[in-house]
């Protein structure tokens, strides 16, 4: 279980993330959700390492993530919202790179990576450079290097961003099947629809505040409202978005 218990994180003295407490279980997916700046990105660089929380701990599995980082590191897998590749190398020298890196048997990574980029289309582009590839081929490139190590934790940053219909739904089907297999899944994503088919529970930030976390279904009986697409709006949405969008027009066209 990932658990954090009071985490902050100021930067240059102001909160982007206020004391937020929240789980996500082995075997469930749990949607991370909140508007633009709200702190998802944040948070999910907290509980990686990448920046330390300014108050508050992170434990895995009982164990607090910053007592021992490089065994925390070996079980999460980690796909950023931004993708930071060496666009001067090809996707499968990266992903060996990645594997080297990880201390994975050279025999089994490239077992891995050969039937990985096969199942995510991208086999016949392996040798070519990432500089040229799409963004859903980068995304793909994230995506294989998060897994590579089989790792118990899974945080993925807006992980369908880019990819099409097809790899979208593989990716869909992905993320459940390593919730069944008893991973942890934390996953940020705009997609509410997506959210709302895979997660079992959901944690929505508002402005750096938790101000939902529970099982959607509860939310949805609790609000007395349908859809996931309205809790999120009653809870973290502020303005009418057809007032703001006649204004625009209004603006352009007065
Ligand atoms: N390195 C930084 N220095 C200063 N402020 C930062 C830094 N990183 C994030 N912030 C601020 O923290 C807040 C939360 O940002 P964060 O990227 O976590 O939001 P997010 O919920 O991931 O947003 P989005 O949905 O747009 O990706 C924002 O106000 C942002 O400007």
């Amino acid at each position: 279980m990932l658990e954090l218990q009071h985490v902050s994180k100021h930067f240059s003295g102001i909160p982007a993330v206020d004391n937020i407490s929240f789980s996500a279980r082995a075997g469930e997916v749990t949607g991370y959700l909140g508007p633009n700046g709200s702190g998802k990105s944040t948070t999910m660089k907290m509980i990686t390492g990448l920046i330390e929380p300014t108050f508050g701990e992170i434990f895995f599995d009982g164990a607090p993530t910053l007592a021992d980082p490089i065994a925390f590191k070996r079980r999460m897998g980690y796909v950023p919202e931004e993708p930071y590749l060496y666009h001067h190398l090809s996707g499968a020298e990266y992903l060996t790179m990645v594997s080297e890196l990880r201390d994975l048997p050279r025999r089994l990574s490239q077992e891995r990576i050969e039937g990985l980029l096969q199942l995510f289309s991208l086999h016949g582009d392996r040798h070519a450079s990432i500089q040229g590839y799409s963004k859903g081929m980068r995304q793909k490139i994230l995506l294989i290097a998060a897994l590579l190590h089989n790792p118990d934790l899974l945080l993925l940053d807006e992980p369908f961003s880019g990819l099409d219909v097809a790899s979208a739904l593989v990716l869909r089907a992905l993320i459940e099947e390593l919730a069944c297999r008893g991973k942890v899944v934390l996953f940020s994503s705009h997609e509410l629809d997506t959210v709302e088919r895979i997660s079992a529970r959901v944690v929505i930030l508002h402005k750096g505040h938790v101000v939902a976390n529970d099982e959607i279904e509860r939310l949805r009986g609790l609000m007395d409202l349908p859809t996931l697409e309205e809790i999120f709006s009653e809870l973290a949405v502020e303005q009418d978005s057809r007032s703001v969008a006649q204004q625009m027009v209004g603006l352009i066209d007065g």
